[in-house]
């Protein structure tokens, strides 16, 4: 279900959030400045690239004010993500007269034109797939390719890495695999909009199969037999961080940075991060990550032992690729054997924490603290 709205988003970006395209007035008294109005509304249609959710929801606030005058509608349920956070945008305009929002709504839309378009940062990747998987040398490469939203993860990624590790564990020719993002982040984490698209059993039915999807995808990185290794290129939030502490090395960008602001999004930690992080850094240094959300440097992270080895961001690619290659010569069945003698006493445990703390996930899902932290990440009032 979720999968859905993350696809319908990156589809039709500009309808998303109830994008105003196709209700375009014509009246023959009109002044100039409705005639830039409806330009205005048709040059949106043409914008190539998604301005993002912010921007959206000021168009969409300006646009109901310019035409409907304050905000008259009833307020949304707290549930009703969408409509909620298009409602607040609207009403935060407050009695902005007509014309100012009109005259709000052409200036807007003309900084986000095609020749303003050009000079932006690229979003699309050519040819992109989210989660991409190539083989070479011996090594698995899956690499998170959601570079404009910050590699985050979707209901479709877990479960494309999922089928990945998998594959990778029974396949001969791969020796060691790894993990990695594509542009300037490693991964922001759980895609925050995975649980918006309410099913039929609603929220508690989507926290449900989200407890499930999280156990079977971190047991898998538990089980995972052969040498598993994190190419960290650039900041990491959340279960992108709580995950290291199950692979076997983490080589690090000095440009990146470790977050886990879970109490901030009334979550709590996952990725058996709850044993592995104080058994990494100590009780005092894994509490000040993962309940008060203390974000860590490359270097930091290196000092507490979640991170193998920290490289300049100008030659990381180079050395590390270049190491990785070397590693991937080495007998692949001596590494096998080695992994299994240094790991195999932890498993039992490491599935019992995933099993508590997906569970601890499921309720929190449900939380208001949850849900307040989502609304505000998907209205853009507030960052991290
Ligand atoms: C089923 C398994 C569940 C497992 C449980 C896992 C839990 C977690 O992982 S908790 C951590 C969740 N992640 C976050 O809270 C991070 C949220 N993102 C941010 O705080 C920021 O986006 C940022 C600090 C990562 C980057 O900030 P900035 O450089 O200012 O870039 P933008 O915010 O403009 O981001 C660009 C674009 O990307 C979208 N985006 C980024 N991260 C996420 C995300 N985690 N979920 C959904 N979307 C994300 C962001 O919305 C922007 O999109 P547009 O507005 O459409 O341009």
């Amino acid at each position: 279900m979720a999968a859905r709205l993350v696809r319908r988003w990156c589809l039709s970006p500009l309808q998303v959030v109830g994008f105003p395209v196709v209700q375009l007035h014509t009246s023959r008294t009109m002044r100039a400045s409705q005639k830039d109005f409806e330009n205005a509304m048709n040059q949106v249609k043409l914008l190539k690239k998604d301005p993002g959710n912010e921007v959206k929801l000021k168009l969409y606030a300006l646009y109901k004010q310019a035409t409907e005058g304050p905000c008259n509608m009833p307020k949304p349920g707290m549930l009703d993500f969408i409509n909620k956070a298009k409602w607040d945008a609207w009403n935060a305009i407050g009695s902005l007269p007509k014309e100012t929002a009109r005259k709000n709504y052409v200036d807007l839309v003309s900084s986000l034109s095609p020749s303003s378009e050009s000079s932006g940062r690229v979003d699309k990747e050519p040819g992109s797939e989210s989660v991409v998987i190539t083989s070479e040398d011996g090594i698995t490469k899956i690499m998170l390719n959601r570079p404009a939203q910050k590699n985050a993860i979707t209901i479709q990624m877990y479960q494309e890495i999922l089928s990945a590790l998998e594959a990778t564990s029974k396949d001969d020719n791969s020796v060691i695999t790894v993990l990695t993002g594509n542009g300037d982040y490693y991964s922001s984490g759980n895609d925050l909009t995975n649980f918006t698209n309410l099913p039929p059993g609603g929220i508690e039915e989507v926290a449900k199969t989200g407890s499930i999807l999280l156990r079977d995808f971190v047991d898998c990185f538990i089980d995972f037999p052969k040498p598993l290794i994190a190419v960290v290129n650039g900041p990491a939030v959340g279960i992108a961080v709580t995950l290291l502490g199950l692979f076997d090395a983490v080589y690090a960008s000095d440009r990146a940075t470790f977050h886990t602001p879970f109490t901030q999004l009334g979550q709590t930690a996952e990725g058996c991060s709850s044993y592995t992080f104080p058994k990494i850094m100590g009780p005092a240094k894994a509490i000040e990550m993962l309940i008060f959300g203390k974000k860590l440097t490359a270097h930091e992270a290196c000092a507490q032992g979640l991170v193998t080895e920290v490289f300049p961001d100008s030659t990381f690619q180079k050395e590390v690729w270049a190491r990785l290659k070397a590693y991937a010569k080495l007998p692949p069945n001596a590494m096998r054997i080695s992994k299994e003698l240094i790991r195999h006493n932890e498993k039992e445990k490491l599935h019992a924490v995933n099993a508590e703390e997906s569970t601890a996930l499921q309720g929190r899902w449900l939380s208001e603290e949850c849900m307040n932290a989502i609304i505000n990440f998907l209205s853009r009032k507030s960052k991290l």
